[in-house]
């Protein structure tokens, strides 16, 4: 059964400002919401049948694409019919002794978890959502977070789970038209990874493949599992789309950090090339206002545009676009303030810190709770030094 100690509960209600008709700002709670990714047969429905049986005392709905294994799970079975249509089909909902939720979603979108969530709002405290192995995370995780202001979800995490013994191979396996393959995409979207089937891996092989997904993506925060199981505070109220969690990134591998406080780096344990999918930090100064604007304008033209902007003194970028597939970025200001920066593909956002929030409640504050290092990470096809230092130029750091 898992453990949670009482310092491990998870905050489960997240406020978050809206308003009224009236334009008056409002405080409502919202229900977190967690999406689950991973190649096929990686261990996903594995790792929910876990949480869905565990005693944590917390009313969990899981959103799988079909209930597979788990409609044997002690259940009673619920008719949920579609608020904003009566007459679509219903779907169906496990009602857990545990007080979680088992919820099919094939064919639901968006809108019909949002239902669900409106309909059973005083039922659930948090959500997850499987997709399937061959989806790409990132539109479906930018929907939920584009959709935050509205709606009674907030997106907490993407959480990636691999099979340890196939994921070197299905990282590698190359697309004919050079784009990044769904196994890369997961990886890179992701906040935390289980490094899962553990047991079938001898720990030699298990490094290799901590030191491969750490090449897509050195943002994340890893675990190695068998059979999905991990404490749950590793992997709720992580935060990782709202501030300040992103503060709290780990830093690069001992073997490439350096002091230089705008250093460049993208990892090169092997998987190098220009069609792989990779990470790399760049570590900013104190920034006056006009050069954090320059980092905002450089962000609004490669992410909202596509394009790298010329530098000061004219001179182009050569060669195709870096393809972007994740943002992160945190920057301190000359006044003192602070700023979190997230992107998901073509969509960024830049919040305020508000200095009285702590580094993000699980989130394993930075290395050994150290105060987080400005820096902007880029994870995507085609991210190398060239752009760190193309950064670097047109904010004049
Ligand atoms: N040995 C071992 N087997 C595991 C582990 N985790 C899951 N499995 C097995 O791996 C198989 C696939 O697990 P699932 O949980 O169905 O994987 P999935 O990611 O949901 O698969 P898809 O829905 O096909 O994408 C099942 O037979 C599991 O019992 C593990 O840690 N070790």
């Amino acid at each position: 059964m898992l453990q949670m100690d009482d310092d491990d509960v998870p905050q489960l209600l997240v406020a978050d400002t809206n308003f009224d008709a009236a334009g008056r700002p409002l405080e409502r709670p919202k229900v977190p919401i967690t999406l689950l990714t991973g190649y096929l047969g990686a261990g996903k429905s594995t790792l929910l049948e876990y949480i869905l049986t565990a005693e944590h005392g917390y009313r969990i709905a899981v959103c799988m694409n079909d209930f597979g294994d788990t409609t044997d799970i002690e259940a009673k079975s619920l008719q949920l019919s579609n608020p904003s249509d009566p007459n679509a089909p219903s779907s169906s909902l496990l009602a857990l002794p545990n007080g979680c939720l088992c919820c099919s979603v094939k064919d639901m979108g968006i809108a019909a978890i949002e239902d669900m969530v409106a309909s059973q709002r005083d039922k659930i405290d948090w959500v997850v959502v499987e997709l399937t192995g061959l989806a790409d995370p990132a539109p479906i995780a930018k929907d939920f977070w584009a959709n935050e202001e509205m709606g009674d979800l907030v997106l907490d995490s993407v959480i990636c789970v691999v099979d340890s013994r196939n994921v070197l191979k299905q990282l590698a396996e190359e697309r004919e038209d050079g784009a990044p393959n769904e196994a890369q995409k997961q990886v890179a979207c992701a906040d935390v990874i289980l490094l899962n089937k553990a047991d079938l891996v001898p720990a030699a092989e298990l490094d290799n493949v901590a030191a491969a997904v750490a090449d897509v993506n050195s943002t994340l925060r890893v675990h190695r599992t068998v059979r999905g199981n991990v404490r749950l505070a590793e992997l709720f109220d992580l935060r990782a789309f709202t501030s300040p969690a992103v503060a709290a990134l780990p830093e690069p591998e001992a073997c490439c950090a350096e002091d230089d406080h705008a250093h460049t780096h993208a990892h090169a344990h092997g998987m190098k090339g220009p069609n792989t999918v990779s990470t790399i930090t760049v570590h900013l100064p104190t920034l006056p206002t006009d050069k954090f604007e320059r980092l905002n304008a450089f962000l609004e033209s490669l992410l909202w545009n596509g394009t790298v902007p010329t530098l000061p003194g004219g001179k182009a970028w050569e060669g195709a676009t870096p393809d972007i597939l994740r943002t992160k970025g945190y920057a301190v200001l000359a006044d003192g303030s602070a700023r979190v920066i997230q992107g998901v593909a073509d969509l960024f956002e830049v919040r305020t810190l508000d200095p009285t929030a702590n580094a993000g409640a699980g989130a394993g504050a930075g290395a050994g709770g150290a105060e987080p290092r400005p820096k902007i990470v880029f994870i995507g096809r085609g991210v190398d030094e060239t752009l760190g230092e193309w950064v670097r130029a047109y904010v004049g750091v």
